[in-house]
């Protein structure tokens, strides 16, 4: 197997798998019938690979990833984190986790955001400053810790909620279309300096998105899904390089990986 790849029996990786799923199954039982969001994924995702999920509304994206940040429990497979089950993961604070929505607390600044869960989880004084000092960097915000949310634009709050998954440490960060509710100027923007601190850091990425040109700029892998019931359909690993400067989206190389994800959303959508 690819070190993310789908559906097929795993064969040697080169790194460690950091999410392994095999032949995951959930049913959500609801007052029309069951719900079939997630049918038969299998998948891995070795350290460093930043992958995307991308497949129309409602074909398990969001609960695919829930369910590795344990926030779902599967009915049928098996789902490993860093080798320990989901909840296991989940108190090794294996993970840091964004969402669309910054989710800043109003009433407490930017670095009284990203302090909160290291308030939670016990690190002393000096360490919560030096940490929330050091995220901040990692997502240039240095300068803006007193800051409330309100006077910081949409992108900058977004960053500060990324700076706030990134504050304990955790290898994996889990993206749930964080940049959807974005202009494009400034999605751009932020894809590049995403990309920047993925190469920086070396963490793992997964990462939910509608945006075919940001599912291919972004991406080591790029796992196409399909609805009804939610499955993987296509595995795409990507040929272009780790360092992508804005303009690699008008090579020959990235049209044609985003020819291919075009290609396996419609086949989904045809079935
Ligand atoms: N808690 C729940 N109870 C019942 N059904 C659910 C629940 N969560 C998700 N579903 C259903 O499971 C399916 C997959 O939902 P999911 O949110 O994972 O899709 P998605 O691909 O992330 O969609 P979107 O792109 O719209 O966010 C959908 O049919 C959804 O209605």
């Amino acid at each position: 197997m690819q070190s993310a790849a789908a559906q097929s029996a795993p064969a040697p990786q080169s790194a460690p798998a950091v999410v392994s799923a095999r032949n995951l199954f959930l049913t959500f039982q609801t007052a029309d019938g069951p719900v079939n969001a997630l049918s038969d994924v299998t998948l891995d995702i070795s350290k460093g690979d930043f992958v995307s999920f991308i497949g129309p509304s409602g074909c398990g994206k969001t609960t695919l990833l829930r369910c590795i940040a344990a926030l779902e429990t599967p009915t049928g497979g098996k789902l490993t984190v860093n080798g320990m089950d989901p909840d296991a993961a989940r108190k090794a604070r294996a993970y840091g986790y964004v969402f669309q929505a910054a989710g800043l607390y109003p009433w407490r600044t930017i670095g009284g955001n990203i302090r909160l869960p290291l308030e939670i989880m016990g690190f002393s004084k000096s360490e919560q400053e030096e940490r929330v000092a050091r995220v901040l960097d990692l997502v240039e915000l240095t300068g803006f810790e007193k800051k409330f949310p309100w006077q910081l634009s949409g992108g900058m709050q977004q960053r500060a909620s990324i700076a706030r998954a990134l504050a304990f440490d955790a290898d994996i960060l889990l993206m749930d279309e964080p940049f959807g509710a974005l202009d494009e100027i400034v999605r751009d923007r932020l894809n590049e300096e995403l990309l920047g601190l993925w190469d920086r850091t070396g963490k793992t990425i997964a990462f939910v998105t509608h945006s075919i040109p940001e599912a291919v700029y972004l991406s080591t892998h790029i796992v196409v899904m399909s609805p009804r019931p939610g499955r993987i359909t296509d595995v795409i690993e990507s040929p272009l390089p780790r360092q992508r400067p804005l303009d690699i989206r008008d090579s020959p190389e990235f049209i044609e990986v985003a020819h291919r994800v075009r290609e396996g959303l419609r086949a989904g959508y045809e079935e």
